[in-house]
């Protein structure tokens, strides 16, 4: 039961795919009407439990199946006693709709085509689309969708909001704003594309037992596209309440007693200029939270004893820089061959007026995660093939500005346009946002479900660059895949800031309150 539940919360699926899913189930034998019943009589609960203190719903009642589970809905609330009524202005239904519309008008619940009757209502219930819309929404419909947006009252939306793709999150002309969305069976992708939160509201899934065995014959067992959940990222942290961390003996929070400093991981962070002097502190100390064993931080010169005040574990490696404290060159202490660290994190604060460091880490033979100003150098200077030819991995995390200066061509489904960057270059790419989204070469893509918008400000980027590359330096000693340390990195970044969020509200969640709590959202 537990693993079921892992299963579905990670799964994601797209329309096509909830199709074939829910064919398998019909053709095993299972009515329709009997889902339908059985998904509604869901809804109608999770209404009663959650949303208890409304007098009068409106229903919003489409053409398909969505309609279907709405007029049951419907029904259900009348028998308890709400207060229903029910729009639709279709002249034509889905047989199964049309039915229990005649029962619903049967039992007297007032049907209406004219929306205004329903101005009054404390609450609305959208079964106008689901996984069914193909085209933009047109009017009255769409003129309908705006005069519900206008009202502000509360709207659940049945499986997905009326008027978004279902795969892209893409509004189709139009699209209803929810407070609610309560997505059926599985998470469907089109919300959680970053188009679609603006519509999507609070989000929860009516699990009504779709078997695995069904799941697992469409979408095989491991789905391409998986959502980043809890219960995964605290397994590989080693946190795991009683999950089992991937680590027989030991784990990322529960140490061997006998490790030491250099199993722990050697990072080399490249960062900072006279001009940005911050990210290079921002990215130190987010490597500091990840309890990298040894940190070295390459900066220019003049900046080597403000990282020392700030890090006094680190070993600051002042470099040759140009009169406008800009790196020129790598120079490492003793002659040190690069590819003795775990590990190159670099970009923050390097500026672009020079690029021969990035070059000389491109032709590292270690992974090497490339963030902000390292991606500007190489979307405008060096070119995407040397990072095409590395011998090591390669992580690039990108925000949507400097993904689309590497990848011009980002489509509307911008997941898609992730997977087709990580193929294409062969590195794990990390597309960072509301909904951050990672994808490896093989197409394998997980997306972070819950974040908070306090990440909104200069410097939290630079936080998960110096957090990610101290837990990449670990991959071989606690013999956790990159994927799982990146995926793992950006979930533990946006739990940090929603619980610094939620003590100090989103406006106190700068770069070095953020840091700090990396470690306090852990201890929790
Ligand atoms: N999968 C499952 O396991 C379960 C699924 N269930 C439910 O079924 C829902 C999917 O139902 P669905 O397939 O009937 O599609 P739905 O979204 O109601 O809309 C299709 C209708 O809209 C019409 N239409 C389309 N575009 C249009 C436009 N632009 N403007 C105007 N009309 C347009 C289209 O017309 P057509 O193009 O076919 O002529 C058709 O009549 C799903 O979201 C969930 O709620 C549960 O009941 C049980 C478990
Ligand atoms: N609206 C948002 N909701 C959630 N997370 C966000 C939002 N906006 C930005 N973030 C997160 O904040 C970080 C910002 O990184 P970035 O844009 O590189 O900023 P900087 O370079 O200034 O540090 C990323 O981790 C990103 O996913
Ligand atoms: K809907």
């Amino acid at each position: 039961m537990k693993n079921r539940k892992k299963l579905i919360d990670q799964v994601v699926v797209t329309a096509n795919q909830m199709r074939e899913i829910e064919n398998r189930i019909l053709a095993g034998g299972m009515p329709i009407a009997a889902l339908m019943e059985k998904v509604s009589g869901l809804i109608a609960r999770w209404i009663i439990q959650y949303i208890s203190n409304f007098k009068q719903i409106g229903i919003l009642v489409g053409p398909g199946h969505n309609g279907g589970d709405a007029l049951v809905v419907a029904r259900e609330l009348y028998f308890r006693g709400y207060e229903v009524k029910v729009y639709s202005p279709f002249n034509k239904y889905k047989d199964l709709t049309a039915q229990h519309f005649q029962y619903v008008k049967s039992l007297g619940i007032s049907c209406y085509s004219d929306i205004q009757e329903f101005s009054g209502c404390d609450i609305f219930l959208d079964g106008i689309f689901g996984f069914g819309l193909k085209t933009d929404i047109q009017n009255p419909i769409a003129s309908v969708i705006s005069t519900i947006n206008q009202w502000f009252i509360p709207v659940i939306s049945i499986d997905i909001p009326s008027g978004l793709h279902t795969d892209t999150g893409e509004v189709l002309g139009t699209a209803i704003r929810a407070r609610y969305t309560l997505c059926l069976g599985l998470w469907k992708l089109g919300l959680l594309q970053e188009q679609a939160l603006d519509y999507v509201g609070r989000t929860e899934l009516i699990d009504f037992d779709i078997p695995e065995v069904d799941i697992q014959a469409v979408l095989g067992k491991m789905p391409e596209i998986q959502r980043i959940t809890f219960p995964k990222a605290l397994s590989i942290l080693g946190s795991s309440g009683g999950i089992p961390s991937k680590c027989p003996s030991f784990s990322l929070f529960s140490r061997s007693l006998i490790t030491h400093k250099y199993k722990e991981g050697s990072l080399l962070l490249i960062c900072g200029s006279q001009r940005y002097a911050g990210a290079a502190i921002l990215t130190a100390l987010g490597a500091r939270a990840s309890g990298v064993g040894m940190l070295s931080i390459a900066v220019p010169e003049s900046l080597k004893f403000l990282l020392i005040s700030h890090l006094p574990e680190a070993i600051v490696i002042g470099c040759p820089e140009t009169n406008t404290g800009v790196i020129t060159k790598l120079v490492l202490p003793n002659n040190m061959d690069i590819n003795k660290f775990d590990a190159i994190a670099c970009g923050p604060g390097l500026t672009t007026e020079v690029n021969s460091v990035i070059y000389q880490v491109l032709e590292s033979k270690i992974p090497l995660l490339m963030d902000a100003d390292a991606l500007n150098i190489l979307a405008k200077i060096l070119g995407l093939s040397l990072l095409i030819n590395r011998q090591a991995p390669s992580i690039l995390t990108p925000h949507l500005g400097e993904f689309r200066r590497l990848f011009i061509n980002i489509s509307e489904d911008r997941i898609a346009s992730v997977q087709t960057a990580a193929k294409e270059t062969g590195a794990i790419i990390l597309l960072k946002g509301a909904r951050t989204v990672i994808s490896n070469s093989k197409g394998k893509t997980w997306v972070n479900p819950e974040s908070t918008s306090a990440l909104a400000r200069g410097g939290s980027g630079d936080i998960l660059t110096g957090l990610l590359g101290g837990l990449i330096t670990k991959v071989a000693y606690y013999n956790i895949s990159l994927e799982d340390m990146v995926t793992t990195a950006v979930w533990w970044h946006s739990q940090a800031a929603i619980l610094a969020a939620n003590e100090r509200t989103e406006l106190g969640v700068d770069g070095i309150t953020l840091a700090n709590y990396l470690t306090q959202v852990i201890c929790k």
